[in-house]
């Protein structure tokens, strides 16, 4: 189908390329790693470089060890240390950092919640190893302590924290004094992001050979501090057996597939977008969308617009064309030229039948499409008729909604707590590719392929950036790239737009900070 993504399997190939060639990975982990994966699958990586022959001994003490060095990188020396313990393996992390921290001449304090008789495995192993003593925390566990270790609970964490571990967190907190987390903030949910009843607010997070989506996603990515991904010993090749389908947003995933200028290229081999304006209330939306689809590399851009727009649109537009659009009709008139083949619809369009009419028309085209803003909503009464169409045609259809319009769309997801799980539910259910937009905005494909961008900076709040974005994806998917690609490029590169412009960036920037960053990506 038009819709299927090719990140997940291009990047498996890759590594396929990394374990033929391993001279050219410089290290076991690239810092750019893009796979996430769950507490679940890590727990799998877990068992997978055990059956291999790794101990899980062994990767405790380099996870401990991994904690020790940022730690080091935190503390004055011979500062004081407060470990906080938890009842699994996470807290045989903490034990283990504690005692290379003491062997390091600082003075590590370490408080258990439980006692050390309940600890098992390989947890068990590294609290008899620790010769200090064992506190109950109270109050006060952070007093004179330069550093917290969080090592409460990690990936096993599989309900609300509430009692004394819920208190032990609360007065590390309020301490003010920096926390240090193993893997994740206790409290985070690793899948998802969201605060399991207590969180962690950590200054920094040591995590192991792979990020987790509650790393990236709000507010786990927040809680998190600094990160650093740390190598405890697995080998890559474990990644072709779990398979991640979750991917951090980066240009690794995408970069080789984003449309270049070609020497003996032409304006048209680029592709024609389609940008739909509102009516003479609201043209700026699509103008906006327009221009970042002309800056991402689309060929030509014509803007649609109602007869009562005219004017207004032609009076400010130069580089894009304008075409007068009478309602649905005109609008199917218009895409009945094929080489048009990206639409914008949505932003500013009005809610209501004559929305409906025209979503309704861009879709019975052939043009790849971007459903945003008000085309969203007027499906909010019957969004299965909108479902219906983007699978019953062949060209690719991207839905952006923010969580207001998500809602609107897909009322009963709500109840799931991992936005990621949300937009791949979306997704599945509408055929489409949807950006479910936001600080850490998710691109899920219908197969269940899905990125996590981490990138946008707090100035993309602003009216109309939303509408940019819509045109650069559709700017792209004018150039033939393919919708999933699309859209996670887009995203990308509407972050790091925002990011190049910086504080009082207003939606106009946006385009106009595409020339720097796509020269940056391009390299000299
Ligand atoms: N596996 C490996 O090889 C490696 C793993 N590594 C490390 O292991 C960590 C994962 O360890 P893990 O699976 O033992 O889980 P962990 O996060 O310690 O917590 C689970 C414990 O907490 C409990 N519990 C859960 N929720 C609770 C709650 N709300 N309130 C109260 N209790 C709760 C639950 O017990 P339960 O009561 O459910 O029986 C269980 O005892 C991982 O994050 C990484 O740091 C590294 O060393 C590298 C090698
Ligand atoms: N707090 C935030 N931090 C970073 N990016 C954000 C934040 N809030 C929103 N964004 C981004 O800003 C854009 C806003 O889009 P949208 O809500 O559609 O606004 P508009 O309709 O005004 O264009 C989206 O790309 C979204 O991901
Ligand atoms: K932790």
């Amino acid at each position: 189908m038009a819709n299927n993504s090719s990140i997940g399997i291009e990047w498996a190939e890759r590594f396929e390329t990394l374990l033929d060639n391993p001279g050219e990975e410089p290290a076991a982990i690239a810092p750019d790693a893009p796979d996430l994966l769950t507490p679940q699958e890590m727990g799998a990586a877990d068992r997978l470089a055990v059956a291999s022959g790794v101990r899980s001994s062994a990767l405790m003490e380099r996870a401990g060890e991994a904690v020790a060095a940022v730690a080091e990188s935190m503390l004055p020396p011979g500062g004081r240390v407060a470990v906080l313990a938890g009842p699994g393996n996470n807290g045989g992390d903490g034990f283990v950092a504690a005692r290379l921290l003491t062997e390091r001449g600082y003075r590590v304090a370490v408080f258990l919640i439980g006692d050390r008789d309940s600890l098992k495995g390989d947890a068990s192993l590294m609290a008899r190893a620790w010769k200090g003593p064992i506190e109950a925390p109270g109050r006060d566990l952070a007093h004179g302590a330069g550093l917290i270790i969080d090592a409460l609970f990690g990936a096993g964490l599989d309900r609300p924290i509430e009692g004394a571990a819920a208190a032990a967190i609360e007065a590390a907190n309020e301490s003010r004094v920096p926390i240090l987390a193993v893997d994740l903030p206790s409290g985070v949910d690793g899948a998802s992001g969201a605060i399991l009843g207590q969180a962690i607010l950590a200054t920094e997070t040591v995590t192991f050979f792979r990020r987790k989506p509650g790393h990236l996603l709000m507010p786990g990515r927040v809680l998190a501090g600094r990160l650093t991904l740390a190598d405890i010993g697995h080998d890559l090749s474990i990644l072709h057996d779990i398979g991640p389908m979750a991917f951090h947003n980066s240009p690794t995933l995408w970069l080789d597939g984003l449309p270049r200028p070609q020497l003996d290229g032409h304006k048209y081999d680029r592709g024609h977008a389609l940008v739909v304006s509102g009516p003479i209330t609201g043209t700026g939306a699509a103008r906006l969308a327009a221009r970042a689809a002309l800056r991402i590399g689309a060929g030509l851009v014509t803007v649609a617009s109602p007869p009562d727009a005219i004017v207004a649109n032609a009076a400010q537009l130069t580089a894009i064309m304008v075409m007068r659009m009478y309602e649905a009709d005109g609008l199917a008139e218009i895409l009945a030229d094929h080489r048009k083949n990206a639409v914008v619809i949505g932003p500013a369009l009005g809610v209501g039948d004559g929305a409906i009419a025209m979503v309704s028309a861009a879709l019975d085209s052939d043009a790849a499409t971007v459903v945003d803003a008000d085309g969203l909503t007027s499906f909010a009464a019957t969004p299965d008729s909108l479902f219906m169409r983007i699978k019953g045609r062949g060209a690719p259809v991207v839905l952006t909604p923010h969580e207001g319009e998500f809602s609107r769309l897909f009322p009963d997801l709500g109840i799931l707590s991992s936005k990621l799980d949300r937009a791949r539910e979306a997704a599945m259910r509408s055929g489409a590719v949807v950006v479910l937009k936001g600080p850490d905005t998710v691109v899920a494909a219908p197969d269940g392929i899905a990125t996590v961008a981490d990138n946008a900076p707090a100035d993309l709040a602003t009216a109309g950036a939303g509408d940019v974005l819509a045109g650069m994806i559709g700017g792209l998917m004018a150039q033939q790239m393919p919708a999933f690609e699309a859209a996670t490029a887009g995203v990308w590169l509407h972050g790091a737009a925002a990011a190049h412009v910086g504080r009082g960036l207003i939606s106009e920037d946006l385009p106009e900070a595409l020339p720097a960053v796509l020269s940056a990506l391009a390299g000299p």
